[in-house]
């Protein structure tokens, strides 16, 4: 098992956002966490990267418990992150942006274009600025960021967010690409982007894992009462 979260529990000041939360990502599997906007998807994601503390319960990762190590260390260990809204560096160029991310794991070339192979767009916009590109554009550069830093568990929130479809695609087969290479973590809305990449899912419903199943147990029928719309 590459990570497992056992009964974690946070709060925002007295609301209680995550309830008792257990799941876990096979080494080098997909793991889909659904649920409506509110359910505590973020939230849940910003305890694995350690950048919120949780109020009790343990994380581990790899053979180590992660639960209070900060984020960096957790980046060290292998863990990567890509938020929603993409938080790329929108003044620096695409080739700036992802070296940044290289050279705090000492990324060697060899792995810079292994990430950015699996994006062509990122070699032809190589010296225009994040804030150029389009919105498909930065999350596929975003999530390259990730790549170099040559995690063994990526995760991934909504990576498909008010994306073009055409992108989704490329995005999707990347991601498809990656499996086995690494554990991921899907935060994910598309329902049927979800189904396609998965193999196991988690169904959070105001802050508690109120289904769980393995990824035969996917079907548009069965999920799709858990997703807005
Ligand atoms: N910094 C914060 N302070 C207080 N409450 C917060 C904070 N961030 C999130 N919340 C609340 O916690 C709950 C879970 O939010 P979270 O962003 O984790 O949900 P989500 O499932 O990721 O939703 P979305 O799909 O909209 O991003 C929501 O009710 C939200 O309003």
């Amino acid at each position: 098992m590459a990570l497992v979260v056992q009964n974690l529990e946070q709060h925002y000041g007295s609301a209680q956002v995550l309830r008792n939360v257990s799941l876990n990502v096979d080494d080098g599997a997909c793991l889909a966490v659904l649920g409506r906007n509110g359910a505590g998807k973020t939230t849940l994601l910003r305890c694995l990267m350690g950048v919120l503390p949780p109020t009790s319960g343990s994380i581990s990762f790899d053979g180590a418990d992660i639960t209070n190590w900060s984020p960096h260390r957790r980046s060290q260990h292998g863990l990567a992150y890509v938020p929603q809204g993409r938080e790329i560096f929108p003044e620096l160029s695409v080739r700036e942006n992802v070296l940044a991310a290289a050279r705090a794991h000492r990324t060697g070339s060899d792995g810079i274009d292994e990430a950015v192979a699996l994006f062509p767009i990122l070699k032809e916009f190589w010296h225009r600025t994040g804030g150029q590109l389009s919105g498909g554009q930065q999350q596929q550069l975003a999530i390259a960021r990730a790549l170099v830093t040559r995690p063994k568990l990526l995760i991934l929130d909504e990576p498909t967010e008010g994306i073009q479809p055409s992108i989704v695609k490329t995005i999707e087969a990347a991601i498809a690409s990656l499996k086995g290479r690494m554990s991921i973590l899907l935060v994910e809305q598309y329902l049927d982007f979800a189904i396609r990449l998965a193999d196991g899912f988690a169904v959070l419903s105001r802050g508690a894992v109120i289904e769980q199943g393995s990824g035969e147990a996917m079907t548009h029928a069965s999920l799709s009462r858990y997703i807005a719309v």
